[in-house]
């Protein structure tokens, strides 16, 4: 796969819950196009009930679009959802982490899904650990580590399984200011560098403007309101005037 071609694709998607055209039925994603490039970092912005997480599970394969086509890798994640074990990696707000479970034993956990021998499975995780600025703290369990040690330990674990895509629904938002962006800088470097592609739901338009480098605002039910490409080269008065249209449509 080159990198101009999408390796997410929504085409024409929607999605009701409940039986279609009763009273009851409720669309929450409406004839929705997304492409996302291999290595983009997209940022999906919108209020709150628009459906953001409704995408991210149709992207994951853990439900099946009500119509329209969705393909990762050119492959439908939802019938072919064993072929996609350790592809896609998701980081939730709340680091998830089994609280019975030590920071290594719990980066462990994917690898061990995935059949890893132990030997191989310790060493990634070490590996990750370190990078995310853990050693010495492999052996804390969770209520031993701060809330941004934790999402820590939660990165780590998305990046030892080698998933080339990583959902992240706001990942950053549980943290205060300092550690948030702190980590948040940090995340945009492994991404970049390690070659992932992430699409990370946020509420926050600072953080969608600091390491997006493309922002998608959607309107409900959800649907693209505006699409919008950052580069290094987008300057501040550029993001300052990008910004005035997020709110905008996040206004109306
Ligand atoms: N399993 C379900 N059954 C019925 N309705 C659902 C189901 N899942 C989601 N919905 C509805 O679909 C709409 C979109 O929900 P979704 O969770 O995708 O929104 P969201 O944008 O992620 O919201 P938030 O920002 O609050 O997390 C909401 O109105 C929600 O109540």
């Amino acid at each position: 796969m080159t990198s101009s071609e999408p390796i997410i694709s929504l085409k024409q998607v929607s999605k009701s819950f409940g039986k279609a055209g009763a009273a009851s039925s409720y669309v929450a994603v409406d004839g929705l196009d997304l492409q996302i490039g291999q290595g983009q970092m997209l940022a999906l912005l919108g209020k709150t009930g628009c459906g953001k997480s409704t995408i991210f599970n149709m992207i994951a394969g853990l439900t099946e679009p009500t119509s329209g086509i969705v393909t990762v890798d050119g492959r439908n994640p939802f019938r072919e959802f064993d072929s996609f074990r350790g592809r896609i990696a998701i980081v939730f707000q709340n680091d998830r982490l089994l609280p019975w479970r030590t920071a290594i034993q719990n980066v462990e956990l994917g690898l061990e899904m995935l059949d890893i021998p132990a030997e191989k499975r310790r060493a990634t995780a070490m590996q990750w650990l370190t990078t995310l600025g853990l050693r010495g703290h492999e052996n804390d369990y969770p209520h031993a580590l701060s809330g941004g040690m934790r999402q820590r330990v939660s990165i780590a674990r998305a990046f030892a399984t080698d998933a080339n895509i990583l959902l992240c629904d706001e990942p950053f938002s549980a943290l205060d200011e300092m550690t948030g962006r702190a980590l948040r800088a940090e995340f945009a470097r492994l991404v970049k560098q390690n070659g992932k592609t992430a699409v990370f739901i946020t509420h926050s338009i600072n953080e969608a403007l600091e390491i997006g480098d493309r922002i998608v605002v959607l309107k409900r039910p959800a649907n693209i309101a505006v699409d919008l490409p950052l580069t290094a080269a987008t300057t501040d008065v550029e993001k300052e005037k990008i910004r005035g249209q997020i709110q905008g449509v996040l206004a109306a």
